[in-house]
């Protein structure tokens, strides 16, 4: 008989990630901001997870701490069998450079390479990437390998933003509001390059977004608040891009 892979079944599956107490502070002089106030959290490898929660609750303060850009103020987080918060930042940049990509709202292209030698920035120091023109295509822009930014839609240029980050097969892509600055039809079309990501290379989605409609295509939903994890919801399908109501 086939095996069936559920939601559920992802969610708790070998964790790529684990935290305990993850606390952030801000030292502000006089006032302390508590951006994260005692976060346990377990991410399963494959997982598509989406990120809910007003402005200021804490959502990129998490994202940023668990793809190794930032460093909590307490608590343990693990990546596999290797604890990142008992890593130098020599081997926290190694362990960036190796296993994750991000995507962020404004795509942070330089505007004097065409798209292929941006996504070439990558691959030419990843151990094993695709060609930069294989990425290219897997995001629907082989035919614009040759093109600047500028020569680009917002919504292309966050493809090859998307490009970018697959290129070293990544085993984790962290996305910062990646429609944020993208109309609908256009944010589907990032969305399905994520979720094919997800589908094709295995990569665990980690999604930050203002649409709650997006959290349809997550296998588990992280409600924010105040610098917690309020709620976890679980989807028991998944649906397409295609299919979110913006
Ligand atoms: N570098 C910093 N220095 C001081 N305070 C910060 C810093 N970065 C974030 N904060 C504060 O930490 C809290 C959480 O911020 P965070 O950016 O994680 O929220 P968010 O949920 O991602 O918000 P948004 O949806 O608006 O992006 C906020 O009160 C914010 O002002």
């Amino acid at each position: 008989m086939a095996e069936t892979t559920t939601n559920r079944d992802r969610s708790t599956a070998q964790p790529a990630f684990r935290a305990t107490g993850l606390r952030k502070t801000y030292d502000m002089g006089e006032t302390q901001v508590h951006a994260l106030r005692g976060v346990d959290l377990e991410i399963g490898a494959g997982e598509v997870l989406v990120l809910l929660g007003p402005s200021g609750s804490g959502k990129s303060t998490l994202l940023n701490i668990v793809g190794a850009l930032d460093r909590p103020t307490a608590g343990q987080l693990w990546y596999e069998d290797t604890e990142l918060t008992a890593l130098n930042d020599h081997a926290l940049t190694r362990f960036r450079r190796a296993h994750v990509g991000f995507i962020f709202q404004f795509y942070n292209l330089i505007p004097s390479l065409t798209a292929e030698e941006n996504v070439r920035l990558v691959t030419d120091i990843a151990t094993d990437p695709m060609p930069a023109a294989e990425a290219l295509e897997l995001v629907g822009l082989g035919d614009r390998r040759a093109h600047f930014p500028a020569q680009l839609s917002g919504g292309e240029q966050q493809r090859v933003a998307v490009a970018r980050a697959i290129a070293k097969r990544p085993h984790v892509l962290f996305c910062d509001e990646p429609t944020g600055a993208l109309d609908s039809k256009t944010g589907i079309k990032v969305l399905e390059t994520l979720a094919n990501a997800n589908a094709e290379l295995g990569a665990t989605l980690i999604i930050i977004t203002h649409n709650a409609g997006i959290a349809g295509m997550a296998d588990r939903v992280f409600n924010f608040l105040d610098g917690r994890i309020a709620s976890i919801e679980v989807n028991e399908t998944r649906i397409a891009p295609s299919e979110i109501s913006w």
